[in-house]
């Protein structure tokens, strides 16, 4: 059974440590100690709080699951020790240097880094951008400002512009266009607005290219610890850790 290992232990990490059917957590890292301690009750798994002892476990994947500050700070090191890793903090790649060294190193060292597809649907086929023009990729990211950590008491557009410097302004918000961008290999235009009346973190994917136009739109439900957070984001690396054995292989 794989033997994982969980970089952050919050709110993510909870839902993945509840469904661990085919897969079995053996160690958990956090930089609140007490935040690992209830992953390991939950699951059995060892709990550190230093990454260098965290990392020497017997592990055959971590799973990142904590900040886009956790990514520049340990996932080099997760490959450099033979491991590989699930990135959900994926804005990080938006830092070209790191994408780099990261793709240098797991090729090196010949392991796998795994981009889930988070809060949202579709990028699996969304792809084909790197072998067919894409002509228009717009994501249009709706939340409520407590999300965001603003306040307002009517619809607002917060953000209008690139996708690395919507990361850059919102790390905890806007991972998957960052995914979008990696999927596609295009720049990804972002709109990211503020409504104090919706309660679900709703993404909207436009894209029109050679293959014709896309549409979609996904209202998630908010975990009950993160309002920022889909709990489709959990979901989504369950079923990763599930697929990684599978010897059917769905979806491109
Ligand atoms: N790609 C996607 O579609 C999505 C990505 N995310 C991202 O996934 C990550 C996890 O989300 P949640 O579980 O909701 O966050 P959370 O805030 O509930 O939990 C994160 C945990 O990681 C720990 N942590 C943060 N930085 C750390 C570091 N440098 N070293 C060690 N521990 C560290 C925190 O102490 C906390 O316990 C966030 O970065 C979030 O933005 C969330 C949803 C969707
Ligand atoms: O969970 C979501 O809806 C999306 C999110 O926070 C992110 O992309 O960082």
């Amino acid at each position: 059974m794989i033997k994982v290992g969980l970089l952050g232990c919050g709110n993510v990490a909870h839902v993945i440590a509840k469904e661990t059917e085919g897969f079995s957590i053996k160690a958990c890292f956090d930089l609140m100690p007490r935040r690992a301690e209830e992953i390991s009750k939950l699951t059995g798994a060892g709990s550190f709080s230093s990454f260098e002892e965290f990392i020497k476990e017997d592990l055959d994947i971590v799973v990142e699951a904590a900040s886009v500050t956790a990514v520049h700070e340990f996932a080099r090191e997760v490959l450099e020790n033979g491991k590989d890793i699930v990135i959900l903090s994926v804005g990080a790649l938006a830092d070209p240097g790191l994408k780099n060294e990261l793709k240098d190193t797991a090729k090196r060292t010949g392991r796998k880094i795994y981009i889930p597809s988070g809060a949202i649907m579709g990028l699996d086929n969304l792809k084909i951008g790197r072998i067919s023009n894409i002509s228009k990729l717009l994501l249009r990211t709706t939340k409520n400002p407590r999300s965001l950590g603003i306040e307002t008491d009517k619809k607002t557009m917060v953000f209008s512009g690139r996708a690395d410097e919507c990361i850059r302004q919102f790390p905890k918000n806007i991972n998957v266009a960052i995914a979008l961008e990696l999927a596609t290999g295009h720049d990804v235009e972002v709109e990211l607005w503020a409504d104090p009346d919706l309660q679900r973190n709703t993404h909207e994917i436009i894209v029109e290219g050679d293959f014709g136009n896309f549409y979609l739109k996904i209202e998630n439900k908010p975990c009950p610890d993160n309002p920022a957070t889909s709990y489709l984001a959990a979901l989504s690396i369950i079923t990763l850790l599930r697929n990684l054995e599978e010897p059917i292989k769905i979806g491109t």
